[in-house]
């Protein structure tokens, strides 16, 4: 292509608009581009015509000026005009990029970078032209939607894309069917590359601009807020792509319509689920719902999702091709977390901790060595432990065990040696001891060795809290009692980070209605009844569990008043006549000992397992 350029798609389909903006102009921070790899000088790109225009800038179709002794060639780009960032971080965010793409060189299934300039103040990504986009396709066709059997096809190019860049440590976190691109023989292209987390710790210089991790109607719960609900892990991008099979399969974006702070409700705070169709392939509608765990732990990894849809695909082609059922029975849903971490002859196991339980007794098998497998590591595989004490060993499903490595199993509450008040969830432990952990404030999970890390106390679901007496300023914000002492919540969900949610059901109103708050795990400590110093306090953390109990025991008081005053108003007119009918008499009665717990409120206390019958 000398010299010319070739339009090889019809552009009128596309808003565009005409470059006429300021001459090519090189930013004065950009002081050495030459260091970089992947620079390209501006005065050898002409930008032509906009085609998109994103949540992270404007797609524009270019040409790029490639000049050398031997040719002179112009090439047809296409151009990620990123929206402005501050003046002096973009040599950083430059140096950042050569990074990434040094890391993305030799994938297939990601689109080909060929650099990145500076125009007008904005960073240029410049990449291969490809055909379009998925979401272009879909645009064209009746119903906006694709065929199963085109979206397997795609999905399976795109999970293999997506896993090559996992492999280089990268995330996607925007992923989307305007963001898979086609090549010229229809194959699915990942055209992006993680831009969201690139930009991420750039400022931008429009203070309007919301700074997102992603495309709100695409982000996982974790995605949003990842310093306090995160960390975004690889599983992050389970959840995007399985937004945009949605997307692909049904014509409909989810949560059609909603606003981000609308979405964010949705699926934050709500714990919504985008709606999967139905009538899918069993193994394909198993995938998609594994794929919306609100903990990216129990989601699937993308070399699960390959295989899911490499299995349907085969099922569902040629020769073999079965039926798609109506939808399938998922009572027994996947564990993927299980098959993130295969067992193998020689590893030291336990058994699992039963989940949001920090009592590890009555565990089946302290400690036991595996010994040998029944099948192929999968969920139908069963292990055999060699346990001290028993002669043979036990056939166990892995399910119920967890690998202890250095003393540490993935699920475990730890905190650095180095810094005790960063207490976090440990995620995995490689046999090596390399250990990666999810603590409050990170985006995303720290990595160390397990020589870093020691035990801490754990926190679960149902477990009553309140913020340490020593902490002044929590980081999330904490209510107080009337008397200025911290309020008693309850746990309602431990996030993948530790930060915990707690709910305040003993308070009616708090924060206009809304009775929740994150806590970090380091700032807590757990209110238990039966370590509450004498009744008083005793009483007061009854009203934790319930703001009912307040009010209850108040009427009852009053009404026991009542009764009592009845009652001696009673005895003395009576004892009045009775004086007056006999001046020497006495009355050596008592009142009586009413029980000191009304009965609705001993009932919330036997329901909440506080007190027994
Ligand atoms: N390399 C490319 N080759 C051809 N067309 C492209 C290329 N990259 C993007 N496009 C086109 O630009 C459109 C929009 O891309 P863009 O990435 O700006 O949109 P977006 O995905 O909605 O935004 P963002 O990625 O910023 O959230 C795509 O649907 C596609 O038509």
């Amino acid at each position: 292509m000398s010299g010319q350029v070739t339009v090889s798609r019809p552009v009128e389909s596309f808003e565009y608009e005409f470059f006429d903006g300021d001459p090519d102009h090189l930013m004065t921070v950009v002081s050495t581009p030459d260091q970089l790899s992947r620079w390209i000088n501006p005065d050898f790109l002409k930008l032509t015509h906009r085609i998109g225009r994103g949540s992270f800038g404007d797609v524009w179709i270019a040409t790029h000026h490639v000049s050398t002794e031997d040719y002179d060639e112009h090439h047809e780009v296409a151009v990620k005009m990123l929206y402005p960032i501050k003046d002096d971080q973009v040599s950083a965010f430059l140096a950042k990029f050569d990074d990434i793409s040094s890391k993305l060189h030799g994938i297939q299934g990601v689109c080909l970078l060929h650099g990145i300039s500076v125009k007008i103040g904005k960073i240029c990504i410049v990449m291969k032209f490809y055909e379009g986009s998925i979401g272009d396709k879909m645009a064209k066709l009746r119903g906006g939607k694709l065929s199963v059997s085109d979206v397997l096809r795609y999905g399976i190019d795109l999970a293999q894309g997506i896993m090559e860049l996992h492999s280089r440590g990268l995330m996607v976190l925007n992923l989307k069917p305007n963001n898979f691109l086609l090549d010229e023989h229809d194959r699915g292209i990942l055209g992006e590359f993680g831009i969201p987390s690139l930009l991420r710790e750039f400022q931008l210089p429009n203070s309007d601009m919301v700074h997102r991790l992603g495309t709100p109607n695409f982000m996982a719960p974790e995605q949003w807020q990842p310093d306090m609900r995160g960390p975004v892990s690889f599983e992050t991008d389970s959840w995007g792509f399985a937004c945009s099979i949605i997307e692909m399969l049904s014509g409909v974006q989810p949560w059609p319509g909603k606003s981000p702070d609308e979405i964010y409700d949705l699926v934050v705070t709500k714990k919504e689920k985008p709606i999967v169709p139905s009538g899918l392939p069993p193994p394909l509608e198993n995938v998609l719902f594994g794929c919306f765990q609100y903990d990216f732990r129990h989601r699937p990894l993308m070399v699960d999702i390959l295989r899911a849809f490499q299995r349907c695909e085969s099922a569902t082609s040629g020769d073999n091709a079965q039926p798609i059922v109506e939808r399938s029975n998922l009572g027994g849903l996947t564990d993927w977390s299980i098959l993130k971490d295969p067992l193998y002859v020689g590893d030291t196991v336990r058994s699992r901790k039963p989940k949001n339980s920090s009592k590890p007794k009555n565990m089946d098998i302290p400690e036991g060595t595996v010994v040998g497998l029944e099948g192929n590591n999968n969920q139908d595989a069963f292990i055999l432990i060699r346990v001290h004490g028993i002669h043979n060993p036990l056939r166990i499903h892995p399910s119920s065990l967890e690998r202890v490595t250095f003393g540490f199993a993935a699920g475990d509450w730890v905190s650095l040696i180095s810094d005790d008040s960063r207490i976090g969830i440990l995620h995995s432990i490689d046999r090596d001891g390399t250990v990666t952990v999810g603590f409050v404030g990170r985006e995303s999970l720290y990595e160390g060795k397990s020589s870093e890390l020691q035990m801490a106390e754990p926190r679960y679901k149902g477990q009553f809290v309140r913020v340490r007496n020593s902490i002044t300023n929590p980081r999330f914000g904490w209510p107080r009692k009337g008397n200025g002492e911290w309020a008693t919540g309850r746990i309602q969900e431990v996030l993948p980070n530790g930060c915990l949610e707690v709910r305040f059901p003993g308070r009616l109103n708090f924060r206009n209605g809304a009775s929740n708050c994150l806590a970090n795990p380091a700032e807590v400590e757990e209110v238990r009844f039966e370590t509450c110093e004498g009744w008083v306090r005793k009483y007061q953390h009854l009203e934790d569990f319930h703001w009912v109990v307040r009010p209850l025991v108040i009427a009852v008081g009053l009404f026991a008043a009542l009764k009592v005053g009845f009652f001696v108003g009673g005895r003395s007119r009576r004892r009045l006549r009775s004086a007056r009918n006999n001046p020497q008499g006495h009355d050596g009665q008592n009142a009586g000992n009413p029980a000191w717990l009304p009965h609705p409120v001993a009932n919330i206390l036997f329901r909440e397992g506080v007190a027994t019958r």
